[in-house]
């Protein structure tokens, strides 16, 4: 059995200004507050007292700070709570409980905001809030959530009590999303106008907060709370839709009369200890659903409103007998405290934990398909970087095998070079050799002879002379150089035209000194004149023999010449080509690095993926 306290029913009345039909109609104030709770009548010697007595000046909020906040920490502490007002058609029964949103908030709106600020200082305690709204309209429960929903049929469980089978409850985390509810379900309900009130209420209205609460610390039971907030519809005289109501309004009439005359008898029996007889909650939905809240499971508050005015007297004076009784009924409320998953909040943190449950299961799926397709791209990824490294290899081998071949021709080309440098002329050949010194000896010789011959000065040119003896300088000179480096080409070159140039003007000379000799008086002929011709044809053998050895070393030359060009353009096409393969086997080496690399991670990754299977 949870924690219980005896208490009363909190009873009240306000009073409303005079409107603006009583004002005109003459209406006259005949009810004043006396003290903090005390009303009586002004000419007369009636007088209740209650809990509390509003004047015509009071403020909701202040109705509040002593109606409501008592009824709110009972349901915060697990209590049941129950907060309605009662009174005639106008009296202000809605202009309480909901007022005016913004300007003048009534208990309804006030109450939410106090259930989440007390939610906000409650310490170590969890709460879950879910709202249902409903109707009473010609004994049926409409759904205020949910329109759809009219009929809705009460259940009796020996546990929750009475409960609406099928009603929308909506799970709210703050107090303006109740408010949204509320103000949702206002425009569902049902409202008309009637002679004393432009909006009259033309049902009974239960907003209901359901208020879970559980200690976060430690395994503690889940008090579950219900406050029903309720805006009874106003009880009214035949007379009050006037002659012409239409039968809808007479059956709205008898219907809301019906159930205010239960809930008065309901009350009046709950007053009078002493009276036995059964208590008829049957009697009509709205005493049935009270039925818990009045039997003593709930702190009750009521506001009876009524009007001071002198033309409301009767309606006013059964409101405050009805608060008179209401005022005497002592209520033993027990904490309702539930250890099951019949508790929503139990529910909702079971299916969280199994939700987490099933969140961490899906993750550590998720980590394990993630591993396994990172595991199948690392793997896929290393077969392609294997083949990859292997087609690197080859092409890497190729290379460096063609590479290989470069150097080899190139060593070839060098070889070819080194020894084109070292060439020596020709091996003379034994012939070429004896030929070549007969060349030199007969050159020096005939020089000699030329110059020893008995030619007479003045019949020789001294340019013959120079000019033989430039030639065969510089022919043992071409000769020397040829033995000493017969790569320095551009030299031989030289000499070569050189000597060209002298044989050739040594052959003019001799052909102008033949000419001269045939052009010559026979009479001036000499002995040496006929030595000349021998000397003139021996020298022209001479340089016969020395074209034919010049013209061969020119052609030796040019051969050598072409053929070097043709080695320097292959050389330099190797060197270009041997460039290219250099700069290939770079960008393979590179790419064999980043392949390094990668196999690395990739064993890495491995490596990993190992241990944690491990
Ligand atoms: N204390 C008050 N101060 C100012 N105006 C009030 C007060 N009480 C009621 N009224 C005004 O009186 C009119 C009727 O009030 P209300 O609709 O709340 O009556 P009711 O008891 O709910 O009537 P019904 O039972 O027909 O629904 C409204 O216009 C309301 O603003």
């Amino acid at each position: 059995m949870g924690e219980r306290t005896i208490e009363n029913i909190s009873v009240s009345v306000r009073i409303r200004p005079l409107n603006q039909r009583e004002l005109t109609s003459g209406g006259e104030k005949i009810w004043e507050k006396v003290g903090e709770s005390e009303i009586k009548e002004k000419a007369g010697a009636r007088s209740f007292a209650y809990d509390r007595v509003y004047s015509e000046n009071t403020e909701t909020g202040e109705i509040f700070e002593y109606q409501g906040v008592q009824v709110i920490e009972k349901c915060i502490a697990g209590f049941n709570g129950c907060i309605f007002c009662y009174g005639q058609t106008g009296s202000g029964k809605t202009h309480t409980m909901h007022g005016i949103r913004k300007t003048n908030p009534g208990l309804v709106p006030l109450s939410i905001d106090h259930i989440f600020s007390m939610i906000q200082r409650s310490s170590g305690k969890e709460f879950l809030i879910r709202c249902a709204y409903i109707e009473i309209y010609n004994e049926s429960i409409n759904d205020l959530l949910n329109p759809n929903l009219l009929n809705l049929q009460l259940a009796e469980d020996k546990r929750s009590g009475i409960k609406i089978v099928g009603v929308t409850e909506e799970v709210c985390t703050s107090s303006h999303q109740v408010n949204s509810l509320l103000a949702m379900g206002e425009k569902h309900r049902i409202t008309a106008s009637t002679n004393f009130n432009q909006r009259s209420s033309r049902s009974h209205s239960i907003f209901r907060v359901i208020v879970e609460s559980k200690n976060t610390s430690g395994k503690s039971d889940v008090a579950i709370a219900a406050l029903n907030l309720i805006d009874l519809a106003g009880s009214e005289s035949a007379d009050v839709h006037g002659p012409s109501a239409s039968s809808a309004r007479s059956k709205e009439m008898k219907y809301i009369n019906r159930s205010l005359l239960t809930l008065g008898t309901v009350i009046m029996r709950l007053s009078d200890k002493k009276n036995s007889a059964p208590i008829p909650y049957r009697d009509s939905k709205l005493t049935r659903l009270l039925q818990p809240a009045l039997e003593g499971d709930s702190k009750v508050s009521i506001v009876c409103n009524i009007s001071s005015c002198n033309d409301a007297y009767d309606e006013t004076l059964s409101t405050l007998k009805f608060a008179q009784r209401a005022k005497k009924i002592q209520q033993v409320i027990v904490k309702n405290e539930v250890t099951g998953s019949k508790a929503l909040i139990v529910k909702y943190e079971k299916e969280i934990s199994e939700l987490q449950e099933r969140l961490r299961e899906m993750e550590m799926k998720m980590v394990q398909e993630e591993k396994t397709a990172m595991n199948m791209n690392l793997s896929k990824e290393m077969l392609m970087l294997q083949e990859e490294k292997e087609r690197a290899d080859a092409r890497l081998d190729s290379i460096l095998q063609e590479k290989l071949q470069l150097k080899q021709e190139l060593e070839r080309l060098k070889s070819f070079i080194i020894s084109a440098e070292n060439v020596k002329p020709k091996p003379i050949e034994k012939d070429d050799k004896s030929r070549k010194d007969s060349i030199h000896k007969h050159s020096a010789a005939h020089s000699r002879t030329i110059l020893s011959s008995e030619f007479r000065p003045e019949d020789t040119e001294p340019l013959l002379t120079k000019n033989l003896d430039f030639m065969q300088n510089r022919f043992s000179r071409m000769i020397d150089l040829n033995n000493e480096d017969s790569s320095n080409f551009s030299l031989l070159e030289r000499n070569d035209t050189y000597l060209l140039n002298g044989i050739d003007n040594v052959e003019n000379e001799l052909l102008r000194m033949g000419t001269q000799k045939e052009s010559a008086p026979t009479t001036q002929i000499n002995p040496v004149e006929t030595k000349v011709p021998a000397t003139y044809e021996e020298c022209l053998k001479i340089i016969e023999e020395q074209r034919r050895m010049i013209d061969s070393q020119k052609n030796m030359l040019d051969q050598f010449k072409y053929e070097n060009e043709a080695k320097d353009l292959a050389l330099l096409k190797f060197s270009k080509d041997i460039e290219e393969k250099q700069d290939q086997i770079d960008l393979l080496n590179d790419e064999l690095t980043l392949c390094r690399n990668n196999l690395t991670k990739l064993q890495v990754a491995n490596r990993f993926r190992q241990s944690v299977k491990k």
